[in-house]
């Protein structure tokens, strides 16, 4: 069972995870990691933060001659921005020159329920952990799951399908045989895209959708398409709560900030049709067994996976952080005025779209753990081949 946390303000020193349950084995490389962090740190409409930062993480445990040797994995991504800020986020000393308190929440974030629950006088350590500057250590912990999946043909992908108003229309038509090559290939393509989106014509509007955005002194949202290919049928369980893969997946997309909303498969569309138009019918074939002509359940049914691409869709909200000031109050003062800007990015889609891929890897790794046990990569790959072989067994009576 794999299980991560992470520490780290956005702008002390580092962020860093702990990363527990990985089997041993699965080959790493820093190239990998770093990779990932570098596309979580594009897409057009990102703030001046992201020239900052060089994302790299060093690995501290649980790595031995590029592969995991079943221990914790520690890993530390240093904050370039520290630098700047040892005076305001000073571990000990409080300067004598003590910055200004933040005392106006934004709507929107987290600041105004945060400074209440922690009975602060001052929002900024609420900015500085809500921040989503925390998604980097869980696309480092993420990487290390995927890398697992990976090198036993599970692969997971993603791209954008709107930003604001700009949205394509359908899904892209060439998406089946992107993911026919398997989900990776998916984010290959989405990742030539500033905006990370297959649809050129979408992706125009987008780009200036976001670019007015910006000029308004405002913010954009979107939604983002996340795919696992390679995943058979039966991870996850129907016999309780808290093993119903569907749950977990959606948790752990929600659990990124800013991330309000997600759907498995066309679910919001289903729920408007008869079932008759909804439900993917079998279709018995020698070669692979019960084959859908259709994916609407996008992949899970009964809270395990079906045995197609599991397809999961989440929706951001815009981000909260406006140069265009929206209505506050001062918490010293108690007298109502407009909120204060925030260094901010005026849409950050395309890197949760990168995020939301490193959130689903733990998940689907724990379902295939559950299912197959295991403690070192040749072997959960035997018992995974063997598996397989018995599905399609089943079908060659
Ligand atoms: C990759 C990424 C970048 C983000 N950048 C910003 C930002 O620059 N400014 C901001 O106000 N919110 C940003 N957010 C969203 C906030 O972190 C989030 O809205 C806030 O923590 C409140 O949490 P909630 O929206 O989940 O309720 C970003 C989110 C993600 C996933
Ligand atoms: C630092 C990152 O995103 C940050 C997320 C964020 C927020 O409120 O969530 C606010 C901004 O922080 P800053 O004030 O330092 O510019 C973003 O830049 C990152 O993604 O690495």
């Amino acid at each position: 069972m794999i299980r991560y946390f992470t520490s780290g303000e956005s702008h002390g020193p580092a962020l860093s995870a702990i990363v527990e349950g990985l089997p041993a084995g699965i080959p790493v490389t820093p190239e990998e990691i770093n990779a990932q962090l570098a596309r979580r740190q594009q897409g057009h409409g990102r703030g001046g933060r992201m020239k900052i930062e060089t994302d790299k993480a060093e690995v501290l445990s649980g790595v031995r001659f590029g592969k995991t040797i079943g221990s914790p994995v520690t890993l530390v991504i240093r904050n370039r921005d520290w630098e700047n800020w040892t005076t305001t986020m000073a571990q000990f000393e409080k300067p004598d020159a003590a910055p200004a308190k933040i005392t106006i929440p934004r709507p929107g974030h987290a600041d105004l329920a945060g400074r209440i629950k922690y009975g602060f006088d001052d929002i900024r350590p609420v900015i500085e952990r809500s921040s989503a500057r925390e998604t980097a250590a869980r696309v480092a912990s993420g990487t290390l799951a995927r890398l697992f999946l990976r090198s036993l043909g599970i692969e997971i992908g993603s791209y954008i399908s709107a930003i604001g108003p700009a949205a394509e229309t359908a899904l892209h038509p060439q998406l089946a045989s992107l993911l026919e090559k398997g989900a990776e290939t998916v984010s290959a393509e989405a990742d030539r895209s500033p905006v990370r989106m297959l649809d050129r014509q979408a992706e125009t509007a987008a780009l200036a959708a976001i670019d007015a955005a910006k000029e308004q002194g405002d913010t954009l949202g979107g939604i983002i398409e996340i795919f696992i290919t390679g995943v058979p049928p039966g991870f996850g369980s129907y016999v309780q709560h808290d093993r119903r893969l569907d749950a977990a997946l959606a948790a752990a997309i929600i659990s990124i900030q800013a991330i309000k909303g997600v759907e498995i498969g066309t679910a919001f569309e289903n729920a408007r049709k008869p079932g008759s138009q909804v439900h993917d019918e079998f279709h018995l074939t020698a070669k692979d067994g019960a084959e859908r002509k259709t994916n609407r359940a996008g992949g899970l049914e009964g809270s395990m996976s079906s045995g197609q691409t599991i397809h999961l869709r989440a929706a951001m909200k815009p981000i909260s952080s406006l140069v265009t000031p929206l209505q506050s109050f001062d918490l010293e003062t108690l007298q109502p005025t407009l909120s204060r800007f925030e260094r901010s990015d005026t849409c950050a889609v395309p890197a949760a779209g990168v995020v939301a891929e490193a959130v689903v890897a733990p998940v689907i790794a724990n379902a295939l753990l559950e299912k197959l046990g295991g403690d070192h990569l040749e072997e959960i790959r035997e018992r995974l081949e063997r598996y397989r072989e018995s599905i399609l067994n089943t079908f060659r009576g």
